[in-house]
């Protein structure tokens, strides 16, 4: 029998499908997965996935993407699992042609009659005996994924995936979720969110088992969703804490994840409770907090998560005597983890310490002059890079990001310049280093390549308020949430045009680019209304928790 995990990335099928088939195997059936530990078993097919995550092919097309993928998984079903099918008691798959098919309709837009033929001819007539569609908010997909990745240190440099932006999960995962209610008796919808992973892996199997003596599948496809209204900001908090709490025992680094950037003390209590177990994810949910308790986490947090601790010196907390003081007591021992935390910074005392740490640390030195046009700041780059082989290392791609790095905001001629060289191997980073420019340049870039690479045209509008702007953000708003990243704390007309239309499509980030204006009157009646039509959304639970507790600090503002 064939059995198909299909779901966005970070939904767990990798995790669930490996111990699956481990599982099933020592129950003494035959069992082959086509993708055992996360490796497709067809090379050619490790090959097509490798180049349609490799950004230097922004470019790719819609329709070029969808036959990519398309042949991705025919290859891996014609060379691996069909031949498997034969041998096996069970063949699991790791993602089937549904991926193609998702990113193509729903993520895309193409229309169905254009997809289906090249489904149809990849897939012969052939159909999962079960599909398992592992179904998980995108917000909670993604912090599952990025604090797994901070955990490990993951460095890995930026794949395609991250261009087109957030909003792509949630379209991905609404196509998920149709096609699964289209074709109930074929589709299980398997909600992986509050359910520990050992009692998943137990019931994944039964019902595998089950399928084997033809019973009935123990999930369904159906969708429920509860609907207890949220009537207030403070009704917000308790929900959203309550929400952490269910998982502090099981899976403490996700309640970690998500108290970064929080204050009041409810939340230092939570702290307190997992700050031993996840010291890292703690420390790095301080960036940019300079209240009195941010501090002393991070002087009772340095020696277990020293790296974290530096880097969470960001923003408001990035110039102070506290921060000072620690990258003193770090400069000798974790030299490029102080570096990191001196970007951006021009005072004297940020250069004597670069100078200090430009032989233990060259790198790190070089990408913190982000923002910086000094002929200082020019020395330094110009030094890093004779030291990497001048300038034939721009064909380098780690040098040609790292360069992009530190060129985020310079306007220069010379900035171009060395833009132009580094498009050839990192064009994403060259985007991304755009960042608040508003030249002819910067605009040409941007109007070329918004389309295929929004979010990382998008990200570097931050602020800019201008007609080119909110052209682009207009265009996209409606593909893209990190439009309203761009607009954090505007209080133009237009940034309120934009919170109004995307409202509904993005509540959490509508609410998350009010910035300081959550707290006002007009501010907190708009997220009012959408946790009264959204009360499911975890992402808008948290934004309204942190506009109660701003409110509890600036209680001038009143209630709307
Ligand atoms: N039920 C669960 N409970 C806790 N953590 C889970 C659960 N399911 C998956 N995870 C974790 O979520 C992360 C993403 O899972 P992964 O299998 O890599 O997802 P995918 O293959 O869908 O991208 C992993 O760190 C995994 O351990
Ligand atoms: C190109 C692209 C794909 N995806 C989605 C579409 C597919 O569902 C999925 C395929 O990812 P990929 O990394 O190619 O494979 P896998 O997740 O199996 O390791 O990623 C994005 O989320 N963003 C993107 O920009």
């Amino acid at each position: 029998m064939f059995i198909v995990f299909e779901g966005i990335d970070g939904s767990g099928k990798t995790t669930l499908s490996n111990r699956v088939a481990r599982e099933l195997r020592r129950a003494g059936l035959t069992v082959r997965h086509v993708r055992e530990d996360g490796r497709l078993a067809s090379p050619v097919s490790e090959g097509l996935r490798r180049f349609t995550r490799d950004p230097l092919h922004l470019a790719l097309t819609p329709v070029a993407e969808l036959l990519l993928y398309a042949a991705r998984e025919a290859q891996l079903l014609e060379e691996v699992t069909r031949p498997a099918l034969a041998e096996h008691d069970v063949v699991i798959a790791d993602r089937f042609l549904y991926t193609a098919e998702v990113l193509a309709r729903f993520g895309r837009g193409l229309p169905e009659a254009e997809v289906r033929p090249v489904l149809d001819t990849c897939q012969r007539g052939l159909h999962p005996d079960r599909v398992f569609l592992i179904d998980v908010d995108p917000a909670i997909a993604r912090a599952r994924r990025r604090a797994s990745k901070l955990l490990a240190k993951d460095r890995s440099t930026p794949s395609r995936k991250g261009l087109t932006g957030t909003g792509l999960q949630a379209r991905l995962r609404a196509g998920y979720r149709s096609l699964a209610v289209a074709s109930p008796e074929r589709w299980s919808i398997i909600e992986n969110t509050d359910v520990p992973l050992d009692e998943q892996v137990t019931r994944l199997v039964e019902d595998v088992l089950r399928a084997r003596r033809g019973e009935a599948p123990l999930f369904h496809a159906g969708l429920t969703r509860p609907t207890v209204p949220v009537r207030s900001l403070p009704e917000a908090r308790g929900r959203f804490l309550a929400r952490l709490d269910g998982w502090t025992v099981d899976e403490p680094g996700l309640a970690a994840w998500f108290l970064a950037g929080m204050e009041g003390q409810d939340v230092e209590a939570r702290r307190a409770l997992l700050a031993e177990r996840c010291p890292e994810l703690i420390a790095h949910g301080l960036a940019g907090l300079t209240h009195p308790a941010a501090w002393e986490w991070r002087h009772r947090l340095e020696a277990a998560a020293p790296e974290h601790v530096l880097a969470s010196l960001t923003d408001d907390a990035s110039d102070t005597p506290e921060a000072w003081h620690l990258r003193e007591r770090w400069e000798a021992r974790a030299p490029e983890a102080v570096a990191a935390s001196l970007t951006g910074l021009d005072s004297e005392r940020a250069w004597l310490m670069r100078d200090r740490l430009s032989r233990t640390a060259p790198e790190p030195v070089m990408v913190s002059l982000s923002g910086l046009d000094s002929a200082r700041a020019w020395d330094e780059r110009w030094r890093w890079l004779s030291s990497r082989g001048g300038d034939a290392a721009f064909a380098d791609e780690g040098v040609a990001r790292a360069l992009c790095r530190s060129l985020r905001g310079v306007d220069s001629e010379r900035a171009w310049e060395w833009r132009e060289r580094a498009m050839a191997v990192a064009p994403d980073a060259v985007l991304r280093s755009l960042e608040g420019l508003d030249s002819p340049r910067a605009w040409a870039l941007r109007e070329q390549h918004a389309a295929r690479a929004p979010k990382a045209v998008i990200g570097s509008l931050t602020g800019l308020d201008v007609p080119a702007a909110w052209k682009l953000r207009e265009t996209f708003g409606v593909a893209c949430e990190e439009v309203l990243d761009s607009l954090t704390g505007m209080d133009v007309p237009a940034a309120w045009r934009l919170r109004t239309v995307l409202a509904d499509t993005w509540p959490s980030a509508t609410v998350k680019s009010l910035g300081l204006l959550a707290a006002t009157a007009r501010g907190q009646a708009l997220t009012l209304e959408l946790l009264e039509r959204h009360p499911h959304d975890f992402a808008l639970l948290r934004q309204a928790a942190r506009t109660a507790s701003q409110l509890e600090e600036e209680p001038r503002h009143g209630v709307a």
